[in-house]
């Protein structure tokens, strides 16, 4: 297995064997922010456990993370309510996309799990209980700053309104699941924590960082705490690797072998339980709204550093 300085020159290959094919797969265009990405961006970031991080390529540009703000959103969901969010979100994988609403029918507006749209809206709802929007937002970036040891993280305050005034689908989303009972705050307030939160902009050394207290059992490396415990660790772990990358969550586990979310934007961030975790940023997507070359460049790391969990 890959370890230590040796990661550095194996991120700097694979990062040279896919320049390459940068340019396949489409940029997301439904938020027109996010359309004016530059498909030709690469970026890779790796933090270990023991509070190194190695980088490459567009590793210092910022992108707002989208979905995989889901994660840290959940676990803060969990520190407030713990396992009675299971009562309004699944933990199965959907198969369907990120944004799809026909389950949601037949399952009386309960979401397949939290890392979907529709999962991740209640999610928000549930953090709002008690606060104002203002308030809650301000949690969540609070969270992923202390996370990742970094009190410059912000939000894009440019793309946040983007998302606003074209988020049709999350719109019909909140609502359908307001006429089930499963969302108690007005529409507007829930999409309004969900859209900032996807629009907190990090650099993929910043995402590493965030993600390695999932790689660490819960414990973040700056500081000698723990952020959730090891149980609680390995179950977001778990949701991440069968529903982190919606309808490609079984391929992605196939391919790559590690516990992920994925972000519209084309950010991806891949656990590596007791080693290290990975931040891989290329906005040009494939079919089922995951980065295309930074999928292909997650599975040419894991394969050549021997990091899998199976
Ligand atoms: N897959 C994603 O990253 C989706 C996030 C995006 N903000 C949305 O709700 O559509």
């Amino acid at each position: 297995m890959v370890e230590g300085d040796e990661i550095q020159p194996l991120i700097e290959a694979v990062h040279e064997e896919f320049v390459p094919y940068l340019g396949e797969g489409k940029v997301a265009d439904y938020i027109p922010e996010l359309a004016k990405a530059d498909p030709r961006n690469l970026g890779i970031a790796v933090a270990t456990v023991d509070g190194r991080v190695y980088s490459t390529g567009d590793d210092a540009e910022p992108f707002t993370i989208q979905s995989i703000s889901k994660v840290f959103a959940l676990t803060l969901a969990l520190g407030k309510v713990g396992d009675d969010l299971w009562r309004r979100v699944g933990r199965e994988p959907s198969g369907t996309p990120f944004d799809s609403i026909i389950q949601l029918e037949h399952e009386h507006g309960i979401p397949r799990n939290p890392f979907i749209n529709a999962g991740a809206l209640v999610v928000s709802d549930i953090l709002l209980s008690g606060y104002q929007p203002r308030e809650t937002i301000g949690q969540i970036l609070e969270f992923v700053r202390f996370i990742a040891n970094d009190e410059t993280i912000a939000i894009d305050p440019v793309v946040a309104r983007s998302e606003t005034e074209h988020g049709y689908r999350n719109r019909a989303l909140a609502n359908f699941m307001l006429g089930f009972g499963n969302i108690e705050h007005a529409v507007d307030l829930v999409l309004g924590v969900y859209f900032h939160q996807c629009a907190i902009a990090m650099d993929c050394r910043q995402l590493a960082k965030a993600g390695l207290f999932l790689a660490t059992g819960g414990r973040v490396t700056h500081r000698d705490t723990g952020v959730v415990s090891t149980l609680r660790a390995r179950r977001i772990n778990a949701l991440m690797l069968t529903c982190g990358q919606y309808d490609g969550s079984g391929d992605f586990a196939f391919r790559v072998g590690l516990p992920s979310k994925s972000g519209v934007s084309g950010g991806l961030l891949a656990i590596v339980p007791g080693i290290a975790s990975v931040a891989v940023w290329s906005p040009a997507l494939n079919k089922q709204g995951n980065s295309l070359v930074g999928t292909l460049v997650l599975e040419r790391l894991a394969e050549r550093a021997g990091w899998s969990i199976f």
